[in-house]
C-alpha cells in the first residue's frame, strides 16, 4: 500500500505543498495519541474558557489548536494560520507560500462520550500583492490548494484531496504512517439517507421544513421511497460516512438567533468539505450559492451547508427556492 508523501509526489505536487501536508500528518498522530489515551492523558472535559466565538473550549480545543499552531509554524512554507479557536490569523514565515486554516477539534460535544471527533484543514496559497494580514485569507474555496480532515474513529483515517480526485488513507498505527486505502473516491448521485439536527425543524426556512417533510413520509409521500437518518454531530463523521456509502448533510439557516443564522464555519469547514465532496462528484452549496464560490468577508463567517449525493442536494435546493417562490408544490 502507498504512503501519503510518495502519492503526493507522484502527482508532481509542489515540494513546499508536500512539506505542508507533512506538517499536518505530523499534527494528525500527536492528536490521535491523546485523543485514544483519553481520560488516561488529562485531555477530557471543559476548560473555563470561551473561543472567538462564544464557544467553551474544551481541553482538547486548546490543546490540538496549540500542537497544530506549533507544529505547522515551524514549516517554512507557512506564510500563516487560521483557527477556529485563534481571533486572528498567526504569522508564519514571510516567505511561506501557503496559508492553513484549520478547526483543530471538530465534533468537541463528542470528546466526552468517546465517540468520533476530527481535524479539518484547507490550504490556501498566499495571493501576489498582499496585504500580509488576514486579506490574505479571504479567497474563496475554489482556490484551495489541498484539503481534507482526519477522523480519530476506531480507526484513524485520513480524505484528502489536492484536486486530483479524492482519496483516503489508514493510519497504520504500526509503523506510523499514513496509507492509500482508497482512490477516486465517488459518491453516488441519489440516496435514500440524510443527516440534519430534527431538533432545529421549527427554526428552519418553510422549504427545508416541506423538504425534510417530504422525506419522513416516506413511501406514502411525494418521494415515493423511504428514508434513514443519521446524525454524528460530528461534521467529520457525518461527511465520512457521506463519502463510504452516500447521504445528505446539511447544517442549514436557522432563526435561532439574529445574529448567529448559520452554526457551521466557511473557512475551515464548509470549505474544505464542499471541496472534498465535489471531488467525490458530488455537490455542496450554501442554499444561495455553491460554497466554493463563496468570497469571505471574515475568517470566521459562518455558512448554510447542503452537501452529499448531487441528486438530492438538488432535490433539497429545489424545495428552497419553490418555498422562496411561493411554489410549494415542488
Ligand atoms: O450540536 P449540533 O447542533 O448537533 O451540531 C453539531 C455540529 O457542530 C459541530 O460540532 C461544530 O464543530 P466544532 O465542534 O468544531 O465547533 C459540527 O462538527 C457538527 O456537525
Ligand atoms: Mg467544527
Ligand atoms: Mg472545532
Amino acid at each position: 500500500m502507498q504512503r501519503l508523501i510518495p502519492t503526493l509526489r507522484h502527482d508532481q505536487v509542489d515540494e513546499a505543498l508536500i512539506s505542508v501536508i507533512n506538517s499536518l500528518q505530523i499534527c494528525a498522530k500527536e492528536i490521535s495519541f491523546r485523543v485514544g489515551q483519553g481520560e488516561l492523558a488529562g485531555v477530557l472535559g471543559s476548560t473555563l474558557s470561551e473561543n472567538i466565538q462564544g464557544e467553551t473550549q474544551k481541553k482538547l480545543d486548546i490543546l490540538s489548536n496549540q500542537l497544530i499552531k506549533e507544529i505547522l509554524l515551524e514549516c517554512q512554507h507557512v506564510r500563516a494560520v487560521a483557527s477556529e479557536e485563534e481571533e486572528g490569523i498567526v504569522l508564519g514565515n514571510e516567505q511561506g507560500k501557503y496559508l492553513v486554516a484549520f478547526d483543530p477539534l471538530d465534533g468537541s460535544s463528542n470528546i466526552d462520550i468517546n465517540s468520533m471527533v476530527g481535524t479539518i484543514f484547507s490550504v490556501l496559497p498566499v495571493p501576489e500583492n498582499n496585504s500580509g494580514d488576514v486579506d490574505m485569507f479571504l479567497q474563496p474555496g475554489k482556490n484551495q490548494v489541498a484539503a481534507g480532515y482526519i477522523l480519530y474513529g476506531p480507526s484513524i483515517m485520513l480524505a484528502f484531496t489536492t484536486g486530483q480526485g479524492l482519496r483516503l488513507f489508514t493510519l497504520d498505527q504500526t509503523v506510523g504512517e499514513f496509507l492509500l486505502t482508497k482512490k477516486d473516491l465517488k459518491i453516488e448521485p441519489e440516496t435514500s439517507e440524510f443527516a440534519i439536527n430534527m431538533s432545529n425543524f421549527r427554526h428552519w426556512q418553510e422549504g427545508m421544513q416541506l423538504y425534510v417533510d417530504d422525506l419522513l413520509a416516506g413511501t406514502s409521500g411525494p418521494r415515493a421511497k423511504n428514508f434513514n437518518m443519521r446524525w454524528v454531530a460530528a461534521m467529520v463523521a457525518d461527511v465520512h460516512r457521506i463519502l463510504c456509502r452516500g447521504g445528505l448533510f446539511a447544517y442549514p439557516w436557522d432563526a435561532r438567533s439574529a445574529n448567529k443564522p448559520y452554526k457551521l464555519r466557511l473557512m475551515y469547514e464548509g470549505n474544505p468539505m464542499a471541496w472534498l465532496i465535489e471531488q467525490a462528484g458530488g455537490a455542496a452549496h450554501s442554499g444561495e450559492e455553491r460554497i466554493l464560490d463563496i468570497q469571505p468577508t471574515d475568517i470566521h463567517q459562518r455558512v448554510g451547508i447542503i452537501l452529499g449525493a448531487k441528486h438530492e442536494v438538488e432535490t433539497c435546493l429545489r424545495y428552497l427556492e419553490g418555498s422562496q417562490s411561493g411554489d410549494k408544490t415542488v
